[in-house]
């Protein structure tokens, strides 16, 4: 069991956190079911997964899902994906495999018991005010994650982005992958914009396309590569992104481009 998951063990902080939060009476009263609930502690993934995934039935959110296949690699992987709204938490957790974690920023741990959750449930925080902190953090992970086997989900535009486009990627994914020598796993989800919109207040009942995209192997590769890498991996996704939206395609403005943020800017629509 990983350093991370093994977070889940602290579960009982949580139950102790929602029993604080009970009148005395109903404390007292609650007290019996205690180690029913310390038992969450080794279901504390799949508990949570399990919730999560019930909630597309009440915000009227359809997922169809495909390439689940491609997450069968051996030992573990980056994987990276877009990143458009809170919403992807159902997205995530509708394909998220076992013994995975996420990264997040710090601020999140602060939710009050989503932040215990995602504590719990071993999400890597990184401080984005300060780059040195989650260099650190990521190299140390680096490191941690092949040891105990586990697989580690960035989203790379490092920001939610509701256009209906990719934002420039950062590296730290790609850095990431480099120096465990592990494969980048791209996932994609379909635009929101048709069924969601923040500015407008839209928001009705909608299908997800998700599409996990065969692994890109880094075995070999340097970090003089991780531009490049990154650049391969961003033109995937936004082709699989527009693919599964039903925009049309980029590739001719794609060709011949290397670095991504100015290839962003020589497209249509931004
Ligand atoms: C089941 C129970 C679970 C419960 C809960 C589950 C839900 C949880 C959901 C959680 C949802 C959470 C959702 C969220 O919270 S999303 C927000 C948080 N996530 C991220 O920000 C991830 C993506 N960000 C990055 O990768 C950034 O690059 C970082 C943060 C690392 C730095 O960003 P920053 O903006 O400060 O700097 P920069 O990117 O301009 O880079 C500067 C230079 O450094 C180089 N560099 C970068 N990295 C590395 C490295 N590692 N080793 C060596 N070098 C590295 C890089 O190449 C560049 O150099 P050059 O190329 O220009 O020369
Ligand atoms: C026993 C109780 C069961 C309750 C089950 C509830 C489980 C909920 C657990 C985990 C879901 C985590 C939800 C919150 C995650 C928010 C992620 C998010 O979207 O953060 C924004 C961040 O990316 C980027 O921030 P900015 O766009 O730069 O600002």
């Amino acid at each position: 069991m990983s350093r991370y998951i093994l977070r889940a063990e602290l579960a009982p902080l949580l139950v102790a956190h929602f029993l604080l939060l009970l009148s005395p009476t109903q404390l007292f009263t609650s007290a019996p079911a205690l180690p029913a609930l310390l038992l969450t502690a080794f279901f504390f993934h799949r508990i949570i997964r399990a919730i999560v995934r019930t909630f597309k039935y009440f915000f009227g959110v359809r997922f169809e899902v495909k390439g689940l296949e491609n997450f069968k690699v051996e030992g573990p992987a980056i994987i990276v994906s877009n990143h458009q709204s809170v919403l992807d938490m159902m997205g995530l957790m509708e394909v998220l495999p076992d013994n995975c974690v996420q990264v997040g920023k710090k601020e999140l741990m602060y939710m009050g018991s989503v932040g215990l959750i995602m504590y719990l449930g071993g999400v890597i925080f990184i401080n984005r005010k300060s780059t040195s902190s989650a260099k650190m953090v990521m190299s140390d992970v680096a490191k941690t994650m092949v040891a105990e086997n586990v697989k580690v989900w960035v989203y790379p535009e490092g920001t939610r982005n509701c256009t209906g486009d990719l934002l420039p990627f950062k590296k730290g994914a790609f850095h990431l992958a480099v120096q465990a020598q592990v494969p980048v796993i791209p996932v994609v989800y379909s635009s929101f914009t048709a069924f969601y919109n923040p500015k407008t207040k839209l928001f009705t009942s909608g299908k997800v396309k998700v599409e996990v995209l065969p692994p890109i192997e880094t075995k070999g590769l340097t970090s003089d590569d991780v531009t490049d890498l990154t650049d391969r991996c961003f033109s995937t996704m936004r082709e699989t992104l527009f693919r599964l939206s039903g925009r049309p395609s980029v590739t001719c403005a794609l060709a011949g481009q290397k670095a991504q943020p100015a290839l962003c800017s020589l497209l249509p629509g931004r």
